[in-house]
């Protein structure tokens, strides 16, 4: 049972706004909450996602505000994250009001290739949708300031098939300094109390205090105007937590607006959506309470850079080292007619190839005039290994740039229970496939070769006659795969 200190009580009773009540507020802060997921459209349409999951006792209803959306029942509750559809990166599991942000700031976004910063990223919930909002194209710069978490959000870009993306791992009060007015568009989904977490978390309200609020407040001001000095004039940023308080939400936007009084601009949310009304306050922003949409609590606020403002700092030097270099001319046409014979890849548009040590990597195109800015821990994802005699395509690379069951390439379609044996590491034996699918093998050369399940690839393995031996990298060998 959650519990909830009185003196946050106390202190929120101020804060309600006119019609809403507290008994239903604190009804709904003990509430469970409804389950949602946001289907993965790098990988598989909204549509096609449901059709697969309906089947197996899945139920859907649509979120207003969000295409890929959905809260689910289920028939019989799954483990989720160690179903095979899961771990393929099909969907990822986001509460509904979390799936705000990034839709009220691609909301009039009108550039195809958008240079775009995501300040506090991980887990990467926010960052993948904006990834799959873009379709892959332009440039999303992930920063983190969590080493642990650094990794958790990696891996969940890998997982959903990111590639248009450069990591970072800094305090985010940095990239007004770094990045000064570089980014088509800014979120800043920044750290906050969570006080609009306790249906999810029994004890995010337990040991609240106020002073606490008023520490947390202090950084926000400081990621909000770092956030807003990275922005370019005429480009719009949000500014979201997952907080209810005034103090974290409303009056930092007034910070800013204080400190620049002439370029920043409300941008009112009340018609992001049908019923989004309900959420908004005067200023335009919307504030989210548990009751309204029977969800999390949450806070969104859009803001307009009217004209440029004066850096802070002054601009730091530019990185020297940078230990990429590009691939030889004739490099690149072997590569890329390996990957389009072998798995028919054809390398994306606005992307370039780079070299280090054996090593190809994709890069999005939109870095390159951002390089020597900063550090980054990760750009874009790793393509192929430069054998003696050829490549060979990376794990990530298959599982991002192979999206469709293509027919032209020799391609394995696994069962659900020898999808879950690949998963655990486990080589398929040949006889485990059907009779056509012996036939098949039967005629293709022994070698590498894409396995899938329900039309979206596994990984690789390799064909040695008898068997498919397992080519799943180690550290994503999952035990408790489950169907
Ligand atoms: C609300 S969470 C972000 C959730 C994320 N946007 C998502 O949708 O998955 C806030 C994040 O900010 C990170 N953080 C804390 N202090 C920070 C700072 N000074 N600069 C950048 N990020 C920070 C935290 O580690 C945390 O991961």
């Amino acid at each position: 049972m959650a519990q909830i200190n009185p003196n946050f009580i106390k202190h929120i009773q101020q804060e309600l706004p006119n019609g809403l009540h507290l008994d239903e507020f604190i009804d709904y802060c003990l509430k469970p909450l409804r389950k949602s997921i946001r289907v993965n459209t790098l990988k598989i349409s909204a549509t096609d996602f449901q059709a697969l999951m309906q089947p197996k006792g899945w139920h859907f209803e649509a979120i207003p505000w969000c295409n890929d959306g959905f809260w689910v029942t289920f028939e019989q509750e799954p483990v989720i994250g160690n179903l095979i559809e899961h771990i393929q990166g099909l969907f990822y599991v986001q509460e509904a009001s979390s799936m705000l942000p990034p839709i009220a700031l691609f909301d009039n976004l009108s550039l195809t290739h958008p240079t775009i910063l995501d300040v506090a990223s991980a887990p990467g919930s926010k960052s993948t949708q904006m990834a799959a909002m873009m379709q892959n194209n332009g440039l999303l710069v992930a920063n983190e300031y969590s080493s642990s978490r650094v990794k958790v959000l990696h891996a969940n870009m890998l997982r959903m098939g990111v590639y248009n993306t450069a990591l970072t791992h800094f305090d985010g009060r940095v990239f007004g300094e770094y990045m000064y007015e570089q980014f088509d568009a800014i979120l800043l989904d920044a750290p906050c109390g969570g006080e609009g977490t306790i249906r999810k978390d029994s004890n995010a309200l337990k040991n609240w205090q106020l002073e606490d609020v008023i520490a947390i407040a202090e950084t926000q001001q400081e990621l909000i105007t770092s956030a807003f000095l990275a922005l370019k004039p005429g480009a719009e940023m949000v500014y979201s937590t997952c907080t209810l308080s005034q103090l974290e939400n409303q009056q930092i936007c007034q910070f800013l607006k204080q400190q620049y009084p002439n370029e920043v601009e409300f941008v009112p949310l009340d018609k992001l959506f049908n019923g989004a009304d309900k959420a908004c306050t005067p200023e335009g922003f919307l504030h989210v309470w548990p009751q309204t949409y029977d969800s999390e609590g949450f806070f969104v606020a859009k803001i307009k850079k009217l004209a440029s403002v004066a850096r802070l700092k002054k601009q730091p030097k530019p990185q020297k080292v940078f230990p990429f270099t590009d691939i030889p001319a004739k490099d690149l046409q072997i590569l890329s007619h390996y990957l389009l014979k072998q798995y028919q890849i054809s390398l994306p548009q606005n992307s370039q190839i780079k070299v280090r040590d054996k090593e190809c990597w994709l890069f999005p195109q939109s870095i390159m005039p951002l390089i020597g800015k900063m550090r980054y821990q990760r750009i874009g994802i790793k393509l192929a290994d430069i054998l003696k005699k050829g490549f060979k395509i990376k794990h990530e690379a298959l599982i991002a740039l192979t999206t469709d069951n293509f027919t032209g390439e020799p391609s394995i379609e696994l069962d659900a229970n020898s999808a879950v044996n690949f998963l655990k590491g486990r080589d398929i034996a040949v006889t485990d496939l059907s009779i056509e699918q012996q036939h098949y093998l039967q005629a293709q050369v022994h070698g590498e070769m894409r396995v899938l399940h329900s039309g979206a690839t596994l990984g690789m393995v390799k064909y040695l006659g008898h068997r498919l031996k397992n080519g799943l990298p180690r550290e994503l060998v999952n035990d408790n795969a489950c169907m």
